[in-house]
């Protein structure tokens, strides 16, 4: 196979919930989409979940569109494409610029499952029909309102609820929506907010019988998680640390963490994602699928990556009605009674929906190959 054309369009989708964490807030969802297409006129399609400004890691829509621009589309060019893992190799040489690379390889594995006529989630391993799902929720202007915010997704069904945490909301608020919700299963996400010195506010949150506590420390740290870990009870679980395999052996070699979120933009691929699952599995050590707050090409893919066999907590993909009005798939992504059908036909299982791409297009370029 041999690609014919790139085409990156930048979309700006309205959100219907601002989403607020530690460093801050997003009220609409920018990102690059891609679209390729093959000589024999397959078309795939990758989603870049990098954000507007650097505040999750470094890279942003427009150092993305940078790096596809001046160093990932050429290097597509007289590639013979014979598999996706291809990918890896071919840009092997660039250093980090994660999701900019994840989105390629994303619509080559698109591509690949369609030219497979097998379901994506088959071509990557994974047996499972349904996947259960949690959801992640943003920090709310009071404790009151957050525990209704949290009350309505648990009606809704969602398997496990995740709330922000940062320095002044944290412990209190964690015992408020204990107290109300006493059985639910419920972890707490700080983006990096804490540090050893708040050792102590990290091990009150050990009273409330917590799934995990994620990403307590340094974005790019592992040597202090593996500390703090071993001070308290409720596992970490370790996000921004992870960026590849090797990262996710040395931190369970340190035991840094107790579980991981995988998310297939910070890794650099699904190749990268599937091998850190691998390796969790064969250590023990349960994985979950993390969200970017995706529009539909990205939680498609992130759908197929669940049906692998160690993502055996719920996940961040909530169904496309928790952040759009309109998604840029059909059918939209549902998720009923906390769990999505993993889709069993060819490809990512979902079709783009043209007209709600044009609609949220705010530019585009087109690369020939
Ligand atoms: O709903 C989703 O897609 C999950 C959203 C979510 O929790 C996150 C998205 C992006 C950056 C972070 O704030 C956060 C995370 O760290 O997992
Ligand atoms: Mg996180």
């Amino acid at each position: 196979m041999k690609i014919n054309q790139v085409i990156v369009r930048y979309l700006k989708m309205p959100m219907k919930h601002s989403f607020t964490t530690s460093f801050g807030t997003i009220q609409d969802k920018s990102f690059l989409l891609l679209e390729i297409l093959t000589e024999e006129g397959i078309v795939g399609f990758g989603e870049c979940v990098a954000f507007e400004a650097p505040w999750y890691t470094e890279e942003t829509v427009k150092t993305c569109w940078h790096m596809l621009e001046d160093f990932l589309i050429p290097i597509l060019s007289q590639k013979e494409i014979h598999h996706p893992n291809d990918a890896s190799k071919w840009f092997s040489g660039i250093r980090r610029n994660n999701m900019a690379k994840a989105a390629i390889e994303g619509a080559l594995w698109d591509i690949y499952a369609q030219k497979m006529n097998q379901p994506l989630a088959k071509v990557l391993g994974g047996n499972k029909e349904e996947i259960d799902v949690g959801i992640s929720l943003g920090i709310q202007p009071t404790i009151e309102k957050q525990i209704e915010v949290v009350g309505k997704y648990i009606e809704e069904g969602y398997k496990r609820i995740k709330v922000k945490i940062k320095p002044d909301w944290d412990v209190e608020v964690i015992r408020k929506l204990r107290e109300a919700f006493p059985k639910v299963p419920m972890m707490a996400d700080a983006n990096s907010a804490y540090t050893l010195k708040d050792l102590n506010i990290l091990k009150q949150l050990d009273e409330f019988d917590l799934m995990m506590i994620e990403q307590p420390l340094a974005y790019d740290d592992i040597v202090d998680h593996s500390i703090l870990q071993k001070q308290l009870k409720t596992p970490i679980c370790l996000d921004e640390s992870i960026l590849s395999l090797e990262d996710a052996r040395k931190a369970i070699e340190l035991e840094s963490c107790g579980v991981i979120n995988i998310k297939i933009g910070r890794v650099g691929g699904i190749s990268e994602a599937i091998k850190i699952h691998d390796y969790c599995e064969s250590k023990g050590i349960p994985v979950w699928c993390g969200g970017m707050l995706e529009a539909g090409i990205g939680r498609a893919h992130n759908i197929a990556l669940t049906a692998l066999s160690n993502f055996e907590m719920p996940g961040d993909t909530a169904g496309s009605n928790h952040y759009f009005e309109e998604d840029i798939i059909h059918p939209e992504v549902v998720v009923t009674n906390g769990t999505i059908q993993v889709p069993q036909t060819a490809g990512i299982g979902y079709e783009p929906n043209r007209k709600a791409i044009e609609k949220y297009t705010v530019s585009s370029k087109t690369y020939l190959i």
